[in-house]
């Protein structure tokens, strides 16, 4: 169920910030970033398990998991090639919303079929906690659930809708976050069913 009421502090939740054409622009330039950088699968650190979603990356660093733990690193694991650059769009809105004056370095490209989930977690592998982080949602809706510790505690929950932008920073920077579920068929913006989400983040300290 979603929640309504106050966000946290430093959470911004800015529904339909992209409109349907700002949306199309952004896809076809997600495209072309799966293009140079495929998806791929990464696995859990430690047991090797599959993540549920692919992943890929545009920015001089990107986010990757495998056996060894998790990481930023500045080629992809698969091709061994850089990331592809980061698209105007996204900086420009990172620009906008970030509220931080340096620019992101990564920017994690998410990947949920109808089937994926991400479990709670905290994006916590930043040196510059100073800098939030900026996510953007295309495609079917995903219910989104933050608030929480490891130990428990109450949590929320937020549909995200395809041009949706949340902003977590501030107090609201290192929160516990995950995706439960992806509902198919409320979007049209994909070829098929699923979700993209889209996470700016600035990574090392200026
Ligand atoms: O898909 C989302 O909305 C959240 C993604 C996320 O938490 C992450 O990539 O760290
Ligand atoms: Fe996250």
């Amino acid at each position: 169920m979603t929640v309504p009421g106050a966000l946290p502090p430093g959470l911004e939740h800015h529904p339909g910030r992209l409109d349907g054409s700002a949306q199309a622009a952004l896809l076809a330039a997600v495209r072309a970033v799966a293009t140079a950088a495929p998806l791929y699968r990464p696995a859990m650190p430690g047991t090797g398990r599959p993540f549920s979603v692919r992943m890929t990356n545009c920015g001089s660093l990107g986010w990757v998991s495998d056996r060894t733990g998790y990481r930023y690193q500045p080629l992809h694991p698969e091709t061994g090639r850089p990331w592809p650059a980061i698209p105007p769009l996204l900086l420009a809105l990172w620009h906008e919303l970030g509220g931080y004056p340096h620019p992101p370095e990564a920017c994690l490209v998410n990947f949920y079929d109808p089937a994926a989930r991400l479990g709670m977690h905290q994006d916590k592998d930043e040196d510059d906690l100073e800098a939030p982080v900026v996510s953007v949602s295309l495609g079917d809706d995903g219910v989104f659930r933050f608030g929480g510790s490891p130990r428990g505690g109450p949590t929320r929950s937020l549909r995200l809708r395809s041009g949706d932008v949340l902003v977590m920073g501030g107090a609201s920077r290192l929160l516990f976050h995950g995706v439960d579920r992806i509902d198919p068929g409320t979007s049209t913006l994909l070829k098929g069913e699923g979700r993209i989400n889209l996470t700016l983040r600035r990574v090392t300290r200026p």
